[in-house]
């Protein structure tokens, strides 16, 4: 797959108002429940607004897409505000997180048929939701593979996972070599983007096979037992 840098910052001008609005929202909601470790509209614009914003074009067009462990909306509201042909859910398991994030949607003017917000934990979510999404993202979430354990169950055959991650991806993603089919999974593809002097890396799963029902296993059970071992 390829990574229109160009065409994802054009996305990114042309909805810069309201990105720019969310990310005021994001920082004064900041002060009352913590969204996100960085403090001060610039630096939320820089380390998180445009790192979501420069994956927006890869998203298929009409996707149902999911962020699981949104945060304070991120990647999900950016895509949502960037792309007004994809569905979003934003899953979070902190009932105040989900709080602040749905008056943010709704002060966004975003319509909760095509953006919802849910408050659950995803391996709770993933056993009533099996098999839905065309893409399920997570940013900050957890190492790779917990990560892949999570979000394959809620993607439909044909569809994608996708980890946005740091440098030290490749590291991550060893222990899962030659093993990804048991999660209906291809091997991962890595693409990478510079944004200034910071190195990011995208890695993305093919959903080629269902899911064992096994998985994922109850809360908690994917970091503490990794599926590999
Ligand atoms: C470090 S934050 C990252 C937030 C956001 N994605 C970002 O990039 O800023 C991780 C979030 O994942 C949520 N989380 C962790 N495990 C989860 C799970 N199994 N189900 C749902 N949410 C989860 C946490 O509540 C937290 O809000």
């Amino acid at each position: 797959m390829d990574l229109d840098l160009a065409m994802s910052f054009h996305l990114v001008k042309e909805n810069e108002g309201n990105l720019r609005r969310y990310g005021a929202l994001l920082a004064s909601g900041n002060s009352k429940v913590r969204l996100t470790g960085t403090a001060g509209e610039e630096d939320l614009w820089e380390q998180h607004i445009v790192d979501c914003g420069a994956l927006v074009s890869l998203l298929p067009r009409g996707a149902r897409v999911i962020d699981v462990g949104t945060g304070g909306g991120l990647p999900g509201m950016v895509w949502a505000l960037c792309r007004s042909d994809v569905g979003v859910t934003l899953l979070d398991s902190v009932g105040k997180k989900c709080a602040a994030v749905e008056e943010m949607a709704r002060m966004m003017g975003l319509e909760p048929h095509r953006v919802q917000v849910v408050c659950s934990r995803s391996e709770e979510f993933a056993r009533l939701n099996r098999e839905v999404y065309d893409v399920a993202c997570a940013r900050a979430l957890s190492e790779a593979p917990v990560l892949a354990e999570l979000l394959s169950p809620l993607v439909a055959v044909g569809g994608m996972v996708w980890a946005m991650k740091g440098p030290r991806c490749e590291e991550e993603l060893a222990p899962g070599e030659g093993r990804w089919g048991e999660l209906g999974l291809s091997d991962p593809e890595v693409l990478d983007y510079d944004l200034g002097d910071r190195h990011r890396k995208l890695v993305i799963w093919r959903k080629i096979s269902p899911c064992p029902d096994r998985y994922p296993r109850r809360p908690g059970m994917a970091e503490k037992r990794p599926w590999y071992r």
